[in-house]
């Protein structure tokens, strides 16, 4: 598996108090990774170690396969981020505030800066004075600063934050687009489950400093819709009248006596009632209903995670 971020104990410590503890990540070249913790729980910090802003107390952090140290300046050109909220100089415009900004970093390049302006859809407004955006134009604007250098890896800091459903939605799709269509790989922080999980493909959930879970959204997905679960005495009898009355191919034996159904378009009388009709004994028979908030409340253990 080639991890493009893998940390090892990772730490750090503010005034006494371990605000990152011994943090083990795994981000996969080419995923949307999940960064989900309440406030406060050490996001912002881990992200400002792997961006070499903030130095680990303790621990490692190795980058594209290698490891990151002071000095490690050749890593940082592959990535870009925003960290924290982006800030611009809001008497000029769009345009302006990156023309600057490539002269600064030493990398100007127009044709670059035009094709991030349009990835982002701004370069209709691109001379608007940055006053008068809008949060999301701004949150975009951010973004095409992040990846005029064509970044393989982009670390976003609560990307989403004070976003209305529109600017949420818009913001989504163009993550996918960077994922999928440039392969970039994307580290997205979020408070809230509901912003990342339609497109993470792995979660990784952080609480008072501690990685708690990192699991891939399949995973969880499939361990949380929701199912009827049903023990009966005749298995093969079971599944004949699941699939051929009732009709329904979303099912699995999971051991010997017990078989998951999926597909909740029929109830649970109906089941039992063609499973008895037919003679098959239904010994247990009870819905499932853990949403994957409730999967990740338990996890975060009532700290403040909100969908
Ligand atoms: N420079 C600092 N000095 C002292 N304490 C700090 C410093 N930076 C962060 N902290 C503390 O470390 C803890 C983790 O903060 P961090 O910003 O990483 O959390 P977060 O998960 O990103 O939360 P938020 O979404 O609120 O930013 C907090 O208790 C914070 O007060």
């Amino acid at each position: 598996m080639s991890y493009i971020i893998q940390t090892n104990q990772l730490t750090k410590t503010y005034k006494g108090k371990d605000v990152v503890k011994n943090v083990n990540m795994k981000v996969k070249k080419g995923e949307i990774y999940g960064f989900l913790g309440p406030n406060g729980a050490g996001k912002t910090t881990v992200m400002k170690m792997l961006m070499n802003l903030v130095k680990p107390t303790s621990g490692e952090i190795e980058l594209f396969g290698k490891r990151l140290t002071s000095t490690s300046y050749e890593m940082l050109k592959r990535m870009g981020s925003i960290i924290e909220y982006p800030v611009f100089y809001d008497k000029m415009s769009a345009r302006e505030n990156l023309d600057l900004h490539c002269e600064y970093i030493g990398y100007y390049n127009k044709k670059a800066i035009d094709s991030a302006l349009d990835l982002v859809q701004l370069k209709n407004i691109e001379g608007k004075s940055v006053k008068d955006f809008s949060l999301g134009m701004k949150q975009r604007l951010g973004l095409a600063r992040a990846i005029i250098t064509k970044p393989e890896l982009l670390i976003l800091d609560e990307p989403i934050n004070g976003l209305d459903p529109v600017g949420i939605k818009e913001l989504r799709k163009l993550f996918k687009m960077l994922c999928e269509d440039y392969g970039i790989t994307l580290l997205i922080s979020s408070h809230i489950l509901g912003e990342i999980e339609q497109i993470a493909h792995t979660v990784g959930v952080i609480s008072d400093g501690n990685l708690v879970e990192e699991v891939s959204i399949d995973n969880i997905r499939e361990e949380n819709t929701e199912y009827i679960e049903l023990k009966t005495n005749n298995i093969k009898k079971a599944v004949y009248v699941i699939r051929e009355h009732l009709r329904l191919t979303n099912f699995k034996v999971i051991e010997e006596s017990r078989i998951r159904i999926y597909e909740l378009t029929v109830s649970q009388g109906e089941i039992s009632q063609a499973l008895i009709l037919n003679g098959v004994m239904v010994e247990e028979m009870n819905k499932k209903s853990h949403s994957l908030e409730d999967y990740f409340m338990t996890l975060i253990n009532g700290g403040g995670i909100s969908a």
